[in-house]
């Protein structure tokens, strides 16, 4: 496809480098994201995909590169501005509210859009009722309505990873990026998890960092391989599979 018939991408990101004190973590990465796309970073142990997420979410913007999202520049803007545009992203470490139902956390984070959108709590009855409703509908879409009364806290691990995509989506943003969404699940929450992600890109973008590649190779769209900090692949699932500079770096040490 030529480079006119592409549609503008989500995220864009050009000769990103990261570096910490001497260390370069990343030397030049770049990678172009398709919107309503699921597009996977893979690659060993500190090849840097942390880093990068924390480069493009305004976590630990970079020392050099541009990042652009949804059409504009926003390599230094802050992290909470971002989220504001449209970005969400979730840990490797859950980032909910335990003591908290599972409704609260979802209510919470539907009402944090509101906010920004200059909603006034204590004038505005009708949109309440609609923020509920709109928590009803993410608990169902992340398969926890039937525990909106639970302490978040008392969910499962899965559940829990649930929750904070279902508290992504409370902002409804253009891009989520979800930092090792199965680790630590069991087999059902696996096939669960994966089925929520895949049904997040009807109306958002998912960039993904995960380890269980069987998961990564049947629900991206593309996947961007890295391995010492740069990009050394790029490519659909199937040619990622045989792509034999992947199997050397990565997929081999797996095998
Ligand atoms: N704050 C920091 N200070 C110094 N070095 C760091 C820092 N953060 C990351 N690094 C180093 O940068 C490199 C890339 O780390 P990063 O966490 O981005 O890799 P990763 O691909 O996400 O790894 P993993 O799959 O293990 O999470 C590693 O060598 C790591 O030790």
């Amino acid at each position: 496809m030529s480079e006119q018939l592409l549609p503008r991408p989500i995220l864009q990101a050009e000769n990103i480098c990261v570096q910490f004190g001497e260390f370069h973590a990343l030397s030049g990465m770049s990678l172009r994201m398709n919107p309503n796309s699921i597009h996977a970073l893979i690659g060993p142990n500190g090849a840097g995909k942390t880093s990068f997420f924390n480069a493009i979410s305004g976590i630990r913007p970079p020392n050099s590169g541009t990042v652009t999202f949804d059409g504009r520049i926003v390599t230094k803007m802050p992290a909470h501005e971002r989220v504001h545009q449209g970005m969400a992203r979730s840990f490797q470490v859950t980032n909910i509210f335990p003591t908290l139902t599972v409704a609260e956390n979802i209510r919470l984070a539907v009402q944090a859009r509101h906010r920004r959108e200059g909603w006034v709590f204590w004038r505005s009855p009708a949109v309440r009722r609609d923020i509920l409703e709109e928590a009803q509908l993410i608990m169902e879409r992340i398969g926890i309505a039937s525990r909106a009364g639970m302490p978040a806290g008392e969910l499962s691990h899965g559940g829990q990873r649930s929750l904070e995509i279902g508290m992504a989506l409370g902002g409804r943003p253009k891009l989520i990026c979800l930092d090792e969404p199965l680790a630590g699940m069991g087999i059902d929450d696996v096939q669960a998890t994966k089925e929520l992600i895949l049904g997040l890109k009807a109306d958002t973008s998912v960039l993904l960092i995960e380890h269980n590649m069987s998961v990564v190779l049947s629900i991206s769209d593309r996947v961007t391989v890295m391995v010492q900090g740069k990009k050394v692949a790029e490519d659909a699932p199937t040619a990622i599979r045989k792509n034999e500079a992947v199997m050397a770096a990565y997929l081999g040490s797996q095998a």
